[in-house]
């Protein structure tokens, strides 16, 4: 899949440098997660309370939501050290048994995408998390032998954005799960407006509300558009970021008033026109955007989906009401037994 260039998507992209000066430091200053935020600080309190290590911390969300900043307030809240790695760079058992042996009593180990460890190195991770022992097998052949360390008790803090994809014994050796929602746009303007203060740049009210509803409910969305905005409000010599300024910047840069992009707008268009707002298969969808299939389920459909303009049917797509309103068009007169809501699996 080639590198997502949209200014709305959620994946970390190459100027999302200035993303770390945004990234709060402290559970106090992390805005929305409410229940994410009122469990770890407890469990936090407990372990600090006896000395402890916390016990393993399991993040699960989609891409930009704060599963990689939480994990480093997990550590500073703790006191402990932090060390990040991620699934696919621990090629090797060895690697991951290195990392291991350096870790300090009750260290943080982050691994991010964890559900792309390999089984081997896996294997290597369960009694490290069960146990804190490392199993290893020196030597190969008649000589080889296994040897048992001792590890530091130390916490495992994974991030995964597929939770599917992991085995069920890894999952379950995880004893604080933790999944991240979508932000609402009150706790988005929360975000902007804090971002704003950061960046040293003026923020009205509404200015924060109109860049809180365009980002898709994703704080690295909100701080990517934040700065873009910013650089419109400083060509302008504007003091603060008003409604005014975020609206002319975002319109600029083609993120309409409910986030979508030109990419969205074109899917949404063309099941409007060419196919009288669906069903329409994703294949067929594919072949008349001239964009590969995963990309149009992985890439587009998922934030269609969760604003409520798009169904998944066994018939294939279809586009509500509601998508023909934000388009401003009418919407044709459909009959619903034709959707094959009941019908059999899906293409
Ligand atoms: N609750 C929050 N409050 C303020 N800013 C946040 C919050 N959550 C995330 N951010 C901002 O969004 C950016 C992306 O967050 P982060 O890198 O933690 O996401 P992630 O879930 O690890 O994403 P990925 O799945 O791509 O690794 C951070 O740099 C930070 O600036
Ligand atoms: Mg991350």
């Amino acid at each position: 899949m080639k590198p997502p260039a949209r200014m709305v998507s959620p994946e970390r992209r190459s100027d999302d440098v200035g993303d770390t000066a945004l990234r709060p430091q402290q559970l106090s200053e992390f805005v929305g997660q409410q229940q994410a935020r009122a469990n770890l600080s407890i469990f936090i309190e407990a372990a600090r309370k006896r000395g402890e290590a916390l016990d393993h911390v399991l993040f699960v969300g989609p891409p930009g939501l704060g599963k990689t900043t939480l994990a480093q307030i997990v550590a500073r809240e703790l006191g402990v050290g932090f060390r990040a790695t991620s699934g696919p760079v621990i090629a090797k058992a060895g690697d991951l048994a290195a990392l291991l042996t350096n870790l300090e009593e009750r260290d943080v180990l982050f691994i991010d995408e964890i559900h792309r460890l390999s089984p081997a190195v896996e294997e290597v991770l369960y009694p490290a998390m069960e146990d804190f022992q490392l199993d290893l097998i020196i030597g190969e052949g008649p000589a080889a032998r296994s040897v048992k360390i001792d590890l530091s008790k130390f916490t495992l803090v994974g991030a995964t954005t597929r939770a599917g994809l992991l085995t069920n014994p890894l999952r379950d050796r995880f004893g604080i799960p933790i999944r991240l929602n979508f932000y609402t746009v009150e706790e988005l303007e929360g975000i902007v407006t804090r971002g704003a203060r950061v960046l040293g740049v003026g923020m009205t009210a509404d200015g924060a509300n109109e860049i809180a509803r365009r980002a898709r409910g994703t704080p690295r969305i909100a701080g990517r558009l934040l700065r873009r905005v910013r650089d419109f409000a400083s060509a302008a010599d504007a003091t603060a970021i008003d409604r005014a300024i975020a609206d002319h910047a975002l319109s600029a840069l083609e993120v309409d008033a409910a986030g979508l992009d030109a990419m969205d707008r074109r899917y949404l268009t063309t099941i409007a026109l060419n196919y009288g707002g669906g069903p329409v298969g994703v294949e067929t969808m594919a072949a008349a955007l001239s964009e590969p299939r995963d990309a149009i389920e992985d890439i587009i459909e998922p934030y269609l989906i969760q604003c409520g303009y798009l169904q998944r049917t066994p018939r294939g797509r279809l586009l509500t009401s509601h998508a023909f309103k934000h388009l401003g068009m009418a919407e044709p007169n459909r009959d619903p037994s034709q959707f094959g809501l009941f019908g059999d699996q899906e293409e």
